[in-house]
This record gives C-alpha cells, sequence and structure tokens, in this order.
C-alpha cells in the first residue's frame, strides 16, 4: 500500500458559496469531509498547513511546503499531493520544481469551481492528483500539476482562461499525459533541470510587462541597490521601444540582473532582431534571454538563483537554459 502525504493550502477547491452567492473560504476546508476512494491500496496522510486564497501565497509558505515535503521524503512517503488556489499555482510548483531533488511524486491541484458549485471540479481534480501521485510513472518528473484530466510539468504550464475547468495549458509543449477514468498514461518527459536546495527567498525581484510607447519611468522606480532583480516581458521575440533603453541602462549599471522573456502566449524569447532596442542590441547591452518560461516563472527562477548567490556568470547560464 502507497502512502500519499496530502497538503491542503486553500484556493477555490476549498472555497464554498456564502448568502449572497460570492465565493468565500470557510473555517473548515470542505476536502476534510472527503472519504478516501482507494482505501486498501492508497493511504493518506493528511495536514492543513494553510487556507488560503492563492493571491496570499508567497514565499514564506512556498518555504513550508518544500519543508514539509523534505521531512515527509525523510520518513518513506511514497507521493505528495498539493491543493493550492489557481492563480498562483503555477508559481509555487515551479518553486518547489526547482528546488526539491525529485525523487518523490509531487503533484499540484487546485478548482476553478468552489464546493457547491453545481460541476464542481474539485474532487475529481483531488482523485486524480491521488492516482498520479500514487502512479510508479511518476517518478523522476519533476514537479506536475494535474487539472481536468491532464497532466502538466510545472516548469511550462500556465493559467490561461479566469473561469474555464480547462484554463491549466502548457503553451509550445503540450502536456505530458493524461487520466482516463482511473488510467494514468504518460506520454513524454521533461529532460531535467538543475535541483537548487535553497533555505530562504530573497525579496525585491520584481516582473514588469512592456507595452507599446513604454518609456524609462519604471526602470527608473527600480533603478536602486534594493533591487536584486528584474524580469522584463518584452515585446514579439524579446525587443523594447528605445525610449525604454535608458532605464534598462541604469539597471545594468547597477550590476542588477535583467532577464528578458516574451510577452507572448506561446514560444520562446529570442534575441533576433540588431535594430535600437531589439533583443540583440538589449543582450549586447547585458541583459539575460530566458528562452522557454513565462514572465512569472523567469521570476522564481532568477530569484531561486540569487538565493543561492550565485555568480553572474552561473545565474545567466541557469536563468537562461529552461530547458535543460
Ligand atoms: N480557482 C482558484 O483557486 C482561484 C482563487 N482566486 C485562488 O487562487 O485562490
Amino acid at each position: 500500500m502507497k502512502t500519499i502525504l496530502v497538503l491542503h493550502t486553500g484556493g477555490t477547491i476549498a472555497m464554498s458559496s456564502d448568502k449572497n452567492g460570492t465565493i468565500v473560504p470557510g473555517k473548515q476546508n470542505p476536502l476534510n469531509s472527503f472519504t478516501n476512494p482507494f482505501t486498501g491500496k492508497i493511504k493518506l496522510d493528511i495536514r492543513n498547513p494553510f487556507n488560503l486564497p492563492s493571491p496570499h501565497i508567497g514565499p514564506d509558505q512556498m518555504l513550508v511546503l518544500r519543508n514539509e515535503i523534505l521531512t515527509a521524503e525523510n520518513n518513506g512517503v511514497d507521493g505528495v499531493v498539493i491543493t493550492h488556489g489557481t492563480d498562483t499555482l503555477e508559481e509555487t510548483a515551479y518553486f518547489l520544481d526547482l528546488t526539491l531533488p525529485a525523487e518523490t511524486p509531487v503533484v499540484v491541484t487546485g478548482a476553478m469551481r468552489s464546493a457547491d458549485e453545481i460541476g464542481s471540479d474539485g474532487l475529481h481534480n483531488f482523485q486524480t492528483a491521488i492516482l498520479t501521485a500514487a502512479s510508479d510513472q511518476a517518478h523522476g518528473k519533476g514537479v506536475l500539476v494535474v487539472m481536468n484530466d491532464e497532466i502538466h510539468t510545472a516548469r511550462f504550464v500556465t493559467k490561461t482562461h479566469t473561469t474555464n475547468v480547462a484554463t491549466f495549458r502548457t503553451p509550445t509543449f503540450g502536456p505530458v499525459g493524461s487520466i482516463s477514468k482511473d488510467r494514468v498514461t504518460f506520454y513524454s518527459q521533461l529532460i531535467r533541470q538543475t535541483y537548487i536546495p535553497i533555505d530562504h527567498i530573497v525579496k525585491n525581484v520584481f516582473l514588469l510587462k512592456a507595452y507599446a510607447g513604454m518609456d524609462s519611468e519604471l526602470f527608473a522606480a527600480l533603478a536602486n541597490q534594493e533591487t536584486k532583480g528584474v524580469v522584463i516581458e518584452a515585446l514579439g521575440a524579446g525587443n523594447l521601444p528605445p525610449a525604454a533603453l535608458p532605464g534598462l541602462k541604469s539597471l545594468l549599471d547597477l550590476k542588477i540582473p535583467v532577464v528578458i522573456v516574451s510577452r507572448c502566449f506561446n514560444g520562446t524569447a529570442e534575441s533576433v532582431y540588431d535594430y535600437e532596442g531589439g533583443g540583440v542590441r538589449l543582450e549586447q547591452m547585458g541583459a539575460i534571454f530566458c528562452h522557454g518560461l513565462n514572465g512569472q516563472k523567469a521570476r522564481i527562477k532568477l530569484a531561486v538563483g540569487l538565493s543561492k548567490e550565485m555568480a553572474p556568470a552561473e545565474l545567466t547560464q541557469f536563468v537562461s537554459d529552461a530547458v535543460s
């Protein structure tokens, strides 16, 4: 019999509607009344580290989850399921992916409809996440996200819709597996990336989004010693308007690492264009291109690298390569 550690953290999966019909967290997480349908095959060790909407989840909670998982791994648990709000689910999942050894399967899930809503997806996602975490094939695949019968990698999955139950997608690469009733099937696997053990996360790593007509004002607000790193969701393959360049230079002059990703939904950032503000010029100025991550994931990766106190060349290598 396998033992799965369940860490409930809150989110819509743990919420219900109040008398006005709005969705609110309750004192009791409805998931705690879930009767284990896998008795005799899978034992559940259920804990409730917090009951928070996921916009309230940050570095402190991510570190608590990491520590709980490491302790459970040392105690011989076979897999871990985390239930989480969907708004920041991809960030927690990716943080754990980067900082855990990845031998034990860790599966993160949530819901788009609250526990008492018609067509609620919470219990179904919870059950399929447990099955995935208990699957022999889930070993060594990094942290996984299971929603709506699909298995995605924490590294590339993203929330794509505000309300639809099919919100979690992996642009460019697609899911790595699926669940059909109680059958878990993997059809691809990511190349493992480096595991970075850290016990704290640096603050003041910021994320900016570029837009037509962007100038240097936002950069000027960040050009000080308190800023530890900046990720820019740049235009297209990774370009900026000319008026933003003095601001970018003011960050780079202070030796603040600046990482370029694309604001496009699909594809990878590449330094292609050699015009003023084009990616080739940004790279020549010293900006780091991150190939394949979205802005929020690149921000987590940069924060992890900075927390490990990587030297500039090592940090550039670590952040730019999303695939290995
Ligand atoms: N579907 C959800 O879980 C959204 C909710 N606002 C949360 O992230 O906590």
